[in-house]
């Protein structure tokens, strides 16, 4: 089974995926993950975020990389909504996503153009959303805890910058699968989310 689970940043799908993948034993991908990677090493040679025939190169990143801690930084993340949007550096991590999607027994990916462009023949879509502001005060949380001193205002102009450039680029940018099964979290605490999420998939399932 291909469980596809794309949404904006914040929005609990990353959560949700890893527990689905848990709940169905499968392996899981955060493709974000990637895109920061990318990011990372542009940055780490010297290179400019807008430059795409640089980004192209940093797509042959170490993997090891993938397990850096400052990957999951508000920097890190910004970094990597401004190479995602580059059509060579999508279509450079395209083959990767798939294969891994497409293993024997299947596979659990978040993303932002997994049930769009990189599974659109998943068994089970998800799109996972909820409000700016509900978003901004996860993160806040979040990175209150890690130490971090960003105020909550500057987290949500982030989220709202980070949304509209996900939103807007014109190769795979962020949207709902026609046939996605949306999970609005706002008003749900994670167990609740996890278990509407799991609730969605059985459903579909069944169907
Ligand atoms: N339903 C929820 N209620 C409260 N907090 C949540 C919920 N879901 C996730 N969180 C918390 O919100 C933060 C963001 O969640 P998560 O990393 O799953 O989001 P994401 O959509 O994968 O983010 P990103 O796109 O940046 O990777 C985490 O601190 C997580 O623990
Ligand atoms: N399938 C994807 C996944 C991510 N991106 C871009 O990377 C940024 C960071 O992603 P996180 O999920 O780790 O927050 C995100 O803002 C996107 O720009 C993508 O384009 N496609």
């Amino acid at each position: 089974m291909i469980i596809a689970v794309d949404g904006p940043a914040a929005s609990g799908k990353g959560t949700i995926a890893r527990a689905l993948a848990r709940h169905y034993a499968l392996p899981h991908l955060d493709t974000g993950l990637l895109y920061r990677a990318v990011g990372q090493a542009l940055l780490a040679a010297g290179g400019d975020l807008d430059d795409e025939a640089a980004a192209l190169a940093a797509c042959a990143f170490d993997d090891a990389l993938l397990a850096d801690p400052a990957l999951r930084s508000e920097a890190a993340g910004a970094a990597a909504s401004k190479v995602s949007a580059h059509p060579l550096v999508r279509a450079a991590l395209v083959q990767r996503q798939r294969d891994f999607a497409n293993q024997p027994g299947g596979a659990v990916l978040d993303g932002r153009d997994i049930g769009t462009v990189i599974a659109p023949d998943a068994d089970v879509k998800l799109f996972v959303k909820a409000t700016p502001t509900v978003r901004a005060r996860r993160r806040h949380t979040e990175m209150s805890r890690a130490g971090s001193t960003m105020s909550f205002d500057r987290i949500l102009a982030d989220i709202r910058e980070r949304d509209r450039r996900d939103m807007m680029r014109a190769t795979a940018p962020l949207r709902q699968a026609d046939d996605a099964l949306v999970l609005d979290t706002s008003f749900l605490d994670v167990n609740a989310a996890i278990h509407r999420a799991i609730d969605l998939v059985e459903r579909k399932r069944a169907a």
